[in-house]
């Protein structure tokens, strides 16, 4: 007979998800884009969202961002509810090239991600700002440029001074609209990787919205795939197989592994937006 332990062991509480979605539903007018849409996300979990254009990938991003109301269910986000301007919340967003007369400078840029309640009084509040934001502007490597004004960058410099945006705030969940767009392979690779720090070594939730996944294929947990209002949420190979996209397209998709990357073929929308980088 096996003695019984005279204490019950201690479990760690369970973590709170950082992302959650209930039932959720997002119409415009007649049409919905999703529906029934159960997410949790966890804290240090990297999700790939992907989805042919036009499947409701940027506009969950929006209800996230307290942009967008749901049309049915619920979401919380960071412990709360979705609201505008969290700085728990970083966002990089889908890129559009800015006009040249845009005189705003990069690391003023780079500081709006830390102007919240507790930022921007104070000698010392100064001070770290300066810190903070000077930090995340080396992390993408932008040091040399941050202080010209935007419109007179490339896409490429304004991108990864988006990315330090998003970073500077240390958020607590990472939304990211297709954030490698413009990057050359060099970049493409950094910027990956300090995404995924905001996950692994922060423990940031991080929602990547992309449309080629082979660039982050090692760094993502889950996939969550949407197709004309049908979606599947699981483990990149739980989902990214012939037979799970074929039943999502509703159409023949052959799925491949080569040499370690996912090929897609039998659907227009995997087209490659971005170059590869080889290692995320
Ligand atoms: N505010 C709005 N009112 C009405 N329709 C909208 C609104 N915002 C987005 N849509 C429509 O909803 C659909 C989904 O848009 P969304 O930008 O979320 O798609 P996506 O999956 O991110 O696409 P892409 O891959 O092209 O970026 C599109 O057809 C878009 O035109």
């Amino acid at each position: 007979m096996t003695a019984k332990p005279e204490t019950e062991p201690v479990l760690a509480p369970p973590t709170a998800p950082a992302v959650r979605l209930r039932d959720a539903a997002l119409s415009y007018g007649s049409r919905t884009l999703w529906s029934g849409l159960d997410l949790e996300v966890a804290p240090g979990e990297f999700l790939a969202v992907l989805g042919p254009n036009g499947s409701g990938k940027t506009s969950l991003l929006k209800v996230l961002l307290g942009l967008q109301p749901l049309s049915a269910g619920t979401v919380e986000i960071a412990g709360g509810p979705a609201r505008r301007g969290s700085n728990r919340i970083g966002y990089i967003p889908q890129q559009r090239a800015l006009e040249a007369t845009v005189t705003v400078r990069g690391t003023d840029l780079v500081g709006f991600g830390l102007d919240g309640h507790h930022w921007g009084v104070g000698f010392r509040n100064r001070r770290e700002r300066k810190r903070r934001v000077e930090a995340a502007v080396r992390a993408v490597e932008a040091t040399e440029y941050a202080r010209m004004p935007l419109g007179l960058l490339s896409g490429g410099e304004q991108q990864r001074l988006r990315v330090a945006q998003a970073l500077v705030s240390d958020p607590s969940v990472l939304l990211c609209d297709e954030p490698l767009l413009s990057l050359d392979i060099a970049h493409q690779r950094k910027v990956s990787r300090l995404i995924a720090n905001q996950a692994r070594q922060a423990g940031a939730a991080v929602l990547f919205v992309t449309h080629e996944i082979n660039p982050v294929l090692p760094l993502v947990d889950r996939v969550l795939y949407l197709v004309d209002g049908r979606f599947r949420v699981g483990p990149p190979d739980e989902v990214m197989n012939s037979a799970t996209l074929s039943e999502l397209y509703r159409t023949d998709v052959e799925v491949a592994r080569v040499g370690g990357r996912l090929v897609v073929a039998g659907v227009d929308d995997h087209d490659h937006h971005v170059p590869e980088a080889e290692e995320a």
